[in-house]
């Protein structure tokens, strides 16, 4: 066995580039692990693990708001201490790139540092990136994949500004994982400060007094939640004629009330024009829904307008593989996520939908890729059955067909909605909500469930079980769940569409 020959080679090392050599590595594969910044990925360094720290900060902040309104605690937020916030956020962070670090050198995953490209089939080359310590490996992880990256004479001086390069070979096959990067639009460019990208966002100067959030998907609620619950001024605003529009309507009505309830000024249907930047803040003109145009003045831009599959550079092109017209990956045979390539396999953010741009379902998208190479039996993803949440305040999470997407598919459909507020512990928290299940009619199988509200994040994992084991509502009505809770209000919903209701009429 030559130096820089492993089984499988893996280009991105984010959650769906990790977790594939992980698994690989348990089951007895040769891994090579190619990341060209830190393994991790955009979830954890600049996606769900730092958004989710800062939103639970956001949660406290609104928690003591509450304290005072309602329940008669003298407490003030005197100030947010923005350096703090990072510090703690950025630990976090730390902590779980240096556990994702561990786990590889552990699995014995051999973690080259470096940008790759394919030079054929099973063939990649490595090139240094610029600032960093070169195609050596990360500190604590076995590195001898990087053939040479020990045995190398020091590079001459006039060597010094050429990049070293690192041929790789795989004998079983190649995963592509570079996942995606923001999108952004025409107009003032992202300056780190008056204009922002989530990428930005996190290590902007301070908390800004207003923003402008362009975009009402995940990342646009978040942030607009996020920084209204700090004390901005938020205006949202989505071309679609609804935030979140690819969840049920009902979702982002609730969702729409309670982020209006907060103090959000969202816009739906709405349009930015143009947009300037000030000394301090952004111009934008935005033509909403009614066609009137109005200008929004805020301290910060935030572009928040979906992402876009990275393969810059990556030498599709030398293995004989084309993107679709959006620039993603798509496999020949979902069932094993293999391109038309036999041998090059795609995981998380390259892929198309139905593949949801999440990071739990790039996991089981690693898993699949890596006990298919390994020749194990491993059932496809199912993508039906992936749960969606986002972390604003208020919370959603569905899993599932909404009730319009299932009544387009042709089912016959019975719903069934109640507010959270309906059962006690929905009054306790007060902050409105909703629980809805649709399900075939007649009694057949649920086919989807959507939760607005508080802690709805950790609620939706029965109903991804219902509805991935196809559970029909009388299955769920036999089981009982605990009182008071939230997850009552999910039990009350089941009993009735089995016929068996007993608070709600
Ligand atoms: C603000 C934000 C919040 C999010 N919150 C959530 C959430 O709460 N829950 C959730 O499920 N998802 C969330 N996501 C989505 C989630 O982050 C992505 O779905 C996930 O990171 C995709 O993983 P991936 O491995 O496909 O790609 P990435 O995580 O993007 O990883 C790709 C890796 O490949 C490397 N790379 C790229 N090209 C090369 C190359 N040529 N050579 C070597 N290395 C290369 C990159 O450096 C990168 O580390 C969020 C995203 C954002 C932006
Ligand atoms: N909690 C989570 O799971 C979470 C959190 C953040 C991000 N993510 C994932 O990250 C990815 C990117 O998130 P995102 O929110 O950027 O993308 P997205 O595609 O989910 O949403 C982008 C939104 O911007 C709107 N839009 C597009 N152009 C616009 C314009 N010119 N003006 C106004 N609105 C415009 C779209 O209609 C859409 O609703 C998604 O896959 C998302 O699921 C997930």
């Amino acid at each position: 066995m030559t130096i820089n020959t492993s089984d499988v080679i893996v280009i991105g090392g984010g959650t769906g580039g990790y977790s594939t050599a992980l698994r690989a590595a348990a089951l007895g594969l040769d891994v090579v692990l190619v990341e060209r910044d830190k393994v991790g990925g955009t979830c954890l360094h600049r996606g769900c693990i730092p958004s989710k720290a800062m939103l639970h900060a956001a949660e406290l902040v609104d928690g003591i708001t509450e304290a005072r309104e309602r329940w008669g605690v003298r407490a003030t937020v005197d100030s947010v201490d923005w350096p703090a916030l990072v510090a703690t956020r950025d630990d976090i962070v730390a902590r779980n790139h240096k556990g994702v670090e561990a786990h590889l050198a552990h699995a014995g995953v051999r973690v080259v540092r470096g940008s790759a490209r394919l030079t054929g089939t099973r063939t990649v080359r490595v090139e240094d990136v610029p600032g960093t310590e070169g195609a050596q490996g990360v500190p604590g992880v076995r590195t001898d994949a990087a053939p040479g990256a020990r045995d190398d004479p020091a590079p001459r001086a006039h060597d010094l500004t050429a990049p070293r390069t690192r041929d790789l070979v795989a004998r079983r096959a190649v995963v592509l994982a570079t996942g995606s990067r923001p999108r952004t639009l025409p107009g003032p460019a992202p300056d780190g400060r008056r204009v922002v990208t989530s990428d930005d966002a996190l290590f902007a100067p301070g908390l800004p007094a207003s923003v402008l959030v362009l975009g009402g998907g995940a990342i646009g609620v978040e942030y607009a939640s996020f920084h209204r619950s700090m004390g901005a001024e938020v205006t949202l605003v989505e071309a679609a004629d609804r935030i979140v529009p690819l969840e049920d309507a009902d979702v982002s009505r609730y969702l729409t009330r309670g982020l209006k309830k907060r103090g959000v000024d969202v816009r739906a249907g709405a349009r930015l024009l143009d947009a300037e930047l000030l000394e301090n803040g952004v111009r934008a003109r935005l033509r909403d829904a009614r066609g009137e145009i109005r200008t929004v003045e805020a301290e910060r831009l935030l572009v928040a307008v979906g992402r876009a599959p990275v393969t810059e550079g990556l030498g599709l092109e030398a293995a004989g593989l084309t993107t679709d017209e959006r620039g993603f990956v798509v496999p020949a045979d979902w069932s094993r996520l293999e391109t038309a390539v036999p041998g090059i396999h795609v995981v998380g953010d390259l892929l198309p939908p139905p593949s949801p741009g999440l990071a739990h379902a790039s996991f089981a998208e690693g898993l699949l890729v890596a006990e298919t190479l390994a020749g194990l039996p491993s059932a496809p993803v199912d993508y039906a059955a992936v749960p969606r949440v986002t972390y604003s305040s208020p919370q959603t999470a569905a899993v599932g067909l909404g009730e319009a997407e299932a009544r387009v598919r042709g089912h016959d459909v019975c719903v069934n909605t109640m507010p959270l507020t309906a059962v006690a512990k929905g009054m306790v928290h007060g902050q409105g909500g909703m629980v809805k299940v649709v399900a075939e009619a007649g009694g057949g199988r649920v086919l989807g469930v959507h939760l607005v509200g508080p802690h709805v994040s950790e609620m939706i994992a029965e109903s991804q079980l219902i509805v991935g084991w196809d559970a029909e509502p009388a299955d769920v009505a036999r089981h009982v769940h605990a009182h008071p809770t939230l997850s009552e209000a999910v039990g009350e919903v089941f009993l009735t569409l089995a016929g068996r209701g007993l608070h709600q009429q």
